[in-house]
């Protein structure tokens, strides 16, 4: 426990602001000149509930070029991609609650966008777009009167050779569940597991303290989603789904949103829906959409859309 005390030492005087997204919530720090390098130790104490200021991850938001993060370093020189002083390219350097790092936080991008905006690092209005750059690569970020709306590039199946049946390929234990139910593997960048529950009362049920346990056991780790297709499914057009999160690296979450649209993915697979483009997916944490965008190579874009808060800003003591 102290060494939270000790981790923190050296960020004193930083200033930092709490945001979330759909209660998904975050420690975010401003970072214009690549000057701070935050270890996982520090992330750990900072998003600490008790020892901390409490948050599921933390956010340092920094031009590309100046992250010193070896994820977007190569990404700036395979991609050929362009961020300078004068034309920063902002890389969301997302890690998790734990300290672990992560290539993709949905919710986080709208955090991390509202962010930039309140700090002045970007000028963004309403229909305009931005790109950021993520361990996951390019996502785009447009302002919408619901918040933003998230590019958040395509989804696919983990084991490509699902694409034949699109069943499960796994199977997942839960405290409250009687017994393993199969589950989809599906990546947003980041690897998630869904699993279909019957009914809203068994996902009520569920105790999200301990783990999941997935088999195969997942070689980097899982988000795991627990989903209850809506009654009706469709409505007006629009898939309903119903989801809890057990989040890697950090326990239950109010909100995931790559885990909201590999959801929608893997119900819309599940249902046959493939015409349903819309989906409405309820967390916790309140709603978000999920919008599937056919590509020509036949893959589908993922845009995912809700809203972003900032709750406090101050300064490490
Ligand atoms: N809450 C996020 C996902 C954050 C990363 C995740 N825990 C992982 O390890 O992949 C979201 O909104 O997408």
């Amino acid at each position: 426990m102290p060494h939270h005390f000790s981790a923190l030492d050296a960020l004193a005087g930083t200033p930092v602001t709490k945001a979330h997204a759909t209660g998904n919530d975050f420690v975010m720090l401003a970072d214009a000149d690549g000057r701070y390098s935050v270890d996982a130790d520090q992330v750990a104490a900072l998003c600490d509930r008790h020892l901390g200021i409490g948050g599921d991850g933390l956010i340092r938001a920094v031009p590309a070029h100046r992250s010193h993060d070896a994820a977007a370093e190569e990404l700036l020189s395979t991609a050929g991609l362009s961020s300078t002083d004068e034309a920063p390219l902002w890389f969301m350097d997302y890690r998790n609650g734990d300290g672990s790092i992560a290539e993709m936080c949905g919710n986080g991008v709208r955090a991390f966008a509202h962010f930039l905006l309140a700090e002045e690092l970007i000028a963004l209005e309403e229909g305009q777009e931005l790109t950021i750059l993520t361990r996951a690569g390019l996502r785009t970020v447009r302002k919408v009167a619901e918040g933003y709306a998230i590019g958040m590039g395509i989804w696919s199946f983990i084991d490509p050779e699902l694409a034949q049946n699109n069943a499960s390929d796994a199977l997942v234990m839960a405290r409250g569940l009687e017994d393993p139910r199969p589950a989809l593997s599906i990546s947003m960048g980041n690897p998630h597991t869904v699993v279909a529950l019957p009914e809203a009362e068994t996902l009520e049920a569920l105790d999200l303290t301990e783990k999941p346990t997935v088999d195969p056991v997942p070689p980097h780790g899982t988000n795991v989603e627990f989903v209850v297709p809506g009654e009706p499914l469709v409505e007006d057009g629009v898939g309903h789904v119903r989801m809890r999160v057990h989040e890697r690296g950090v326990g239950e979450t109010m909100s995931c949103g790559t885990g909201a649209c590999a959801a929608a993915a893997a119900v819309r697979v599940w249902a046959a829906q493939d015409g349903v483009d819309t989906w409405a997916v309820q967390v916790p944490g309140g709603d978000v959409m999920v919008r599937f965008i056919p590509r020509q190579d036949g893959a589908e874009d993922v845009e995912l859309s809700g809203p972003a808060e900032l709750v406090m800003s101050g300064t490490l003591r």
